[in-house]
């Protein structure tokens, strides 16, 4: 592991991405049992491949299923859920169909899973070295892997391990958790939900970059869940974008920033502060609300479209395209 020269910032977004498919997701659907509330179906229809060295993202509100698709892939659900798909093939095998005992072989190892608060994965009350030997072994005091991660600017942290989270801030704690967990184990897969949500605008540049460079180097594929498109920009080779539990577009992050198909995406792209110029007046807002979004007949985002007509709220838009790039719109037309 000595090769290892991780130099956040140096990618090319899609440089590494091949033909390969590494993950391939086909029909999946997941619902929620009534409890105190009522049943809801979070995610239905979706499929996408992921190919090797790629940077998928998934994109969309709150609520609109993204971190159901993640725990879905991991199988980290709770009881109240049922998963149904096709298939979710990873490495040769399909996710769905393996025992208890064959999941825990691939978590961590095969997937890992970039927490989306690390202050809160980990116990307070125990030093930091010993939570990751928990979960990684002894290989982070492996001379290479800590060389690896002093490279990558960790020395003050790893020279502080004894100490309790608490001393740590969140974003040093986010970029070891990120770098032990690819460096010991090299998944192939890595599933990053919303991994610097809790992080300021300079420490989440620092740990787009190390995941860039990590992919760079270790040519593994992630998918990155986050309901910010300026975070999905810097660091994704293709989108997803979901709605209501629906994947509504697929697309290279360059041609959906170019031109997007989806109304849905266009009034995301129009609400996005990056994008706004003293030229075009007020930031424009999506009117309504998703409430009732994962309804089972017609499009999910129709009750907010200003294009819709009739047979957008009773009927499903079929898929255009296929599922490395595809749109779902009976109005696509007008829409671009
Ligand atoms: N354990 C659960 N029990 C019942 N409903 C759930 C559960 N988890 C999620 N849901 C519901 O499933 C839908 C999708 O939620 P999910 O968390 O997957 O969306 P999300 O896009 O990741 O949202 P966020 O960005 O807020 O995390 C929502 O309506 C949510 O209320």
């Amino acid at each position: 592991m000595s090769e290892l020269t991780l130099e956040p910032g140096t990618s090319t977004p899609g440089r590494h991405a091949s033909d390969d498919v590494v993950l391939r997701v086909s029909d999946l659907a997941v619902r929620y049992a009534a409890g105190r509330g009522a049943a809801v179906t979070a995610v239905r229809g979706v499929s996408f491949d992921v190919r090797r060295g790629e940077v998928f993202g998934v994109v969309g509100e709150s609520g609109s299923g993204k971190s159901s698709i993640c725990n879905a892939l991991m199988r980290m659900l709770p009881n109240s859920a049922r998963v149904e798909a096709t298939g979710v093939e990873f490495g040769g095998r399909d996710l769905l169909s393996l025992t208890d005992k064959q999941m825990r072989g691939i978590r961590g190892t095969e997937i890992a899973l970039v927490p989306q608060r690390p202050m809160t994965s980990l116990s307070p009350t125990t030093p930091v070295g010993q939570q990751l030997r928990w979960y990684f072994g002894d290989s982070i005091d492996d001379s290479d892997v800590r060389d690896s991660l002093a490279r990558i600017g960790l020395h003050s942290v790893l020279g502080r391990l004894d100490n309790l989270p608490s001393r740590f801030s969140g974003g040093q704690l986010q970029r070891l958790l990120i770098a032990i967990a690819t460096l010991t184990n090299r998944p192939s897969l890595l599933l990053a939900d919303e991994p610097t949500t809790t992080l300021d605008a300079t420490v989440q540049a620092q740990v787009l970059k190390l995941l860039l460079g990590i992919r760079d180097t270790l040519g593994l594929s992630i998918v990155y869940v986050s309901h910010d498109l300026g975070v999905i920009a810097q660091i994704c080779d293709r989108v997803g974008v979901m709605y209501g539990g629906r994947l509504v577009e697929v697309a290279t992050t360059s041609d959906l920033f170019h031109r997007p198909q989806h109304p849905y995406t266009k009034a995301l792209l129009g609400a996005m502060p990056a994008r706004w110029t003293p030229e075009r007046g007020r930031l424009s807002t999506l009117r309504g609300t998703a409430a009732g979004a994962n309804r089972a007949t017609g499009c999910p985002f129709a009750p907010r479209c200003a294009l819709a007509d009739a047979r957008c709220t009773e009927e499903m838009p079929a898929v255009l395209g296929d599922r490395t790039s595809m749109v779902r719109c009976h109005r696509v037309e007008e829409a671009t």
